[in-house]
C-alpha cells in the first residue's frame, strides 16, 4: 500500500489531503501537525476550518485511510510520499524584510525529514515557494542523506477557499514539476498516478521544477492584478458617472478577457495574493528586474488604495468624522463561505476607522470575537504563523464589540460598512436595521451585494464601489 504523508494540517494540507484519501482507498493518508489543537480539531466533529463539504468527505474518510496526527517523525518515515504544506509567510525581520518568503518552518520540515528517514522517498513542494526552493531543499536533504534518495516535486496547489472541495474535486489543473532526469521523470510519474485516480489526464500538466515553482506566483499576480485592475477602474466609474458592473461585464464578454475575477471591492485579501506578488516583486529585484518588480508592485498599491479610499468615503461623507460615531461592520473573513481572516480588507478598514476614533460593532456568521481581536492588534505578517508562534492574549481593542447578529450590530450605529459578500447580507431586513439606527443613516457597500436603489428608497444613503454616487456623496469633498 502506498503511503502518504502531509506535514502542515492547515487550509491546504487538510482538504488536499481528504480529497486523495477520498478518492484513492488504497492509499493510506497521514496529515500531521506540530499544532496539537489544530489536529484535535481534525479528529473530532468541529473540524479547525470552516469549509462547505469538508465535514462529508472527512467523516467518511477517516480512520479509514485518512488520519491526522502529531506523531510528525513517525508518519514521515514510513512513507514513501511527503506532502509539505507548512507556512511560507513574508518575512518580518533581517534580508528581504516585508518582501521575501520566510522559509523557516519548510527548512525545519526538510531537516526533519532529512534526519528521520530511513529509506527513499518523494518530496513534494505543496506549500508556495519562491522560484528555485527546490535547489534548496534538495541540498538539505541529501546533505547528510547516508544514501537515502530524495526527489522533489512541485506540485502548487491552486484551490480557493470557500470553493476548496469543489476545487479539489475538478481541478482546472494539477500541475507537477520535477527534475528532468530518469529518477525524477520517475517520481513525476508515481506523482501523476495518485491524481490519475480522479483527475483527467490531460488536465495534469508536468514541467521542469522551475516552471511549476513560478507558475504558482504567477498565476496569483494574474488573478489579483485583475481585480486590482477593476477596483483602479471603479475609481474612475465613480468620479465620472459609469457603473463599474456594467464595465466589467462588457469588458469581460470578450472571450479574450472572460468575465471571472472581475468583481469589483473594497479590496482582496487572504493569506496568498499580497504574500506571495510581495515575494515575486522581491525575485524580481534579486533577479536584476526593477522594472518587472515595480509593475507587480502596482497590484498592491492599487490594493491599499482601494482600501484607504472606502476608509475616506465613509469618513467624508459623514460630515468628515467618525469619531465617537457607532459603525456596524458586517462580514470580517476575507471573502464569504470562509471562516478566514488572514490580510482580510476588513482589518485594514476598522484599522482606518479606529484610527478616526469610531466605535465598530462587527457581526461575521464565522468568525470568533477571539479572533478579529487578535487580528486587530496583531502586527502585519504576524498572522501568517502557525498559531502557536503568535502573541497568546494580545490587549483588546476598547472601541470594538462583536455580535452574533447584524441587526444588533446596526442598533443605534451612524453607518453600516459590508466588508464581506456573506449570501446572508442580502436578505437582511433593512428596513428594520434602518429603524433602529441614527439618521442620516448611511450604508458603504464594499462588495456591492445590496440592492442600493431599493435601500434608497427606505431613506438610506448608500454608496457602492464604483457606482454612479449618492447626490449626497456628490457633494462631499473629493476622497483621495
Ligand atoms: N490557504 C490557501 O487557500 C492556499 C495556501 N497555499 C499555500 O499553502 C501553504 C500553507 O497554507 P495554509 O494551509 O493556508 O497554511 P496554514 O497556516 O493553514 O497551515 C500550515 C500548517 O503547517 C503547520 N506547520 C508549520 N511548520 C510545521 C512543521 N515544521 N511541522 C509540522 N507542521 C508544521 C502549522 O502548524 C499549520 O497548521 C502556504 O505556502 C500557502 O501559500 C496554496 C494554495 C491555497
Ligand atoms: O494561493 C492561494 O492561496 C489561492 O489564492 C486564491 O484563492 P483565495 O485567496 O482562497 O480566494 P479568492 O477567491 O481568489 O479571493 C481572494 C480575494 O480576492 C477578492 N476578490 C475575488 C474575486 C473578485 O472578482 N474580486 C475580489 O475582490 C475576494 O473577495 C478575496 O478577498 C486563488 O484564487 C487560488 O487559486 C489560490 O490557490
Amino acid at each position: 500500500m502506498v503511503k502518504i504523508c502531509c506535514i502542515g494540517a492547515g487550509y491546504v494540507g487538510g482538504p488536499t489531503m481528504a480529497m486523495i484519501a477520498l478518492k484513492c482507498p488504497k492509499i493510506e493518508v497521514a496529515v500531521v501537525d506540530i499544532s496539537a489543537p489544530r489536529i484535535a480539531a481534525w479528529n473530532s466533529d468541529q473540524l479547525p476550518i470552516f469549509e462547505p463539504g469538508l465535514d462529508e468527505v472527512v467523516k467518511e474518510c477517516r480512520d479509514r485511510n485518512l488520519f491526522f496526527s502529531t506523531n510528525v517523525e513517525k508518519h514521515v518515515a514510513e512513507a514513501d510520499i511527503i506532502f509539505v504544506s507548512v507556512n511560507t509567510p513574508t518575512k518580518t525581520r533581517g534580508l528581504g524584510a516585508g518582501k521575501a518568503a520566510d522559509l523557516t518552518y519548510w527548512e525545519s520540515a526538510a531537516r526533519m525529514i532529512a534526519d528521520v528517514a530511513k529509506s527513499d522517498k518523494i518530496v513534494v513542494e505543496k506549500s508556495t515557494v519562491p522560484v528555485k526552493t527546490a535547489e534548496a531543499i534538495e541540498k538539505i536533504l541529501t546533505h547528510n542523506s547516508n544514501g537515502i534518495k530524495f526527489q522533489i516535486l512541485s506540485n502548487p496547489e491552486f484551490l480557493a477557499e470557500g470553493t476548496a472541495i469543489d476545487d479539489l474535486r475538478a481541478p482546472d489543473r494539477v500541475l507537477i514539476g520535477g527534475r528532468e532526469t530518469p529518477e525524477g521523470k520517475k517520481a513525476v510519474q508515481a506523482l501523476k498516478e495518485v491524481y490519475a485516480h480522479w483527475v483527467p489526464e490531460d488536465r495534469i500538466i508536468t514541467t521542469n521544477l522551475w516552471s511549476a515553482e513560478l507558475s504558482k506566483l504567477a498565476a496569483n499576480a494574474f488573478l489579483a492584478q485583475r481585480i486590482s485592475s477593476i477596483n483602479a477602474m471603479s475609481a474612475l466609474c465613480e468620479a465620472t458617472g459609469a457603473n463599474v458592473s456594467e464595465v466589467a461585464y462588457a469588458v469581460g464578454k470578450d472571450s479574450r478577457i472572460g468575465s471571472k475575477f472581475l468583481n469589483a471591492s473594497v479590496g482582496f485579501g487572504g493569506s496568498c495574493f499580497q504574500k506571495d506578488i510581495l515575494n515575486l516583486v522581491y525575485i524580481c529585484e534579486c533577479n536584476g528586474l526593477p522594472e518587472v518588480a515595480n509593475y507587480w508592485k502596482q497590484v498592491i498599491k492599487i490594493n491599499d488604495y482601494q482600501k484607504s479610499r472606502f476608509v475616506n468615503r465613509v469618513v467624508s461623507s459623514m460630515f468628515n468624522t467618525v469619531s465617537g460615531k457607532k459603525i456596524a461592520v458586517l462580514g470580517f473573513a476575507f471573502k464569504k463561505d470562509t471562516g478566514d481572516t488572514r490580510e482580510t480588507p476588513a482589518i485594514d478598514v476598522c484599522k482606518g476607522l479606529l484610527g478616526d476614533k469610531a466605535s465598530i460593532s462587527i457581526y461575521d456568521p464565522q468568525v470568533t470575537e477571539d479572533q478579529i481581536q487578535r487580528d486587530l492588534a496583531m502586527n502585519k505578517f504576524d498572522w501568517d504563523h502557525p498559531i502557536h508562534m503568535q502573541p497568546v492574549s494580545p490587549t483588546a481593542v476598547k472601541q470594538v464589540s462583536v455580535t452574533w447578529d447584524a441587526y444588533e450590530a446596526a442598533k443605534g450605529a451612524h453607518g453600516v460598512c459590508i466588508l464581506t459578500e456573506w449570501d446572508e447580507f442580502k436578505k437582511l431586513d433593512y428596513e428594520r436595521i434602518y429603524d433602529s439606527m441614527q439618521k442620516p443613516a448611511f450604508i458603504f457597500d464594499g462588495r456591492n451585494v445590496v440592492d442600493a436603489e431599493k435601500l434608497r428608497e427606505i431613506g438610506f444613503i448608500v454608496y457602492s464601489i464604483g457606482k454612479p454616487l449618492d447626490q449626497w456623496l456628490k457633494d462631499m469633498p473629493a476622497v483621495c
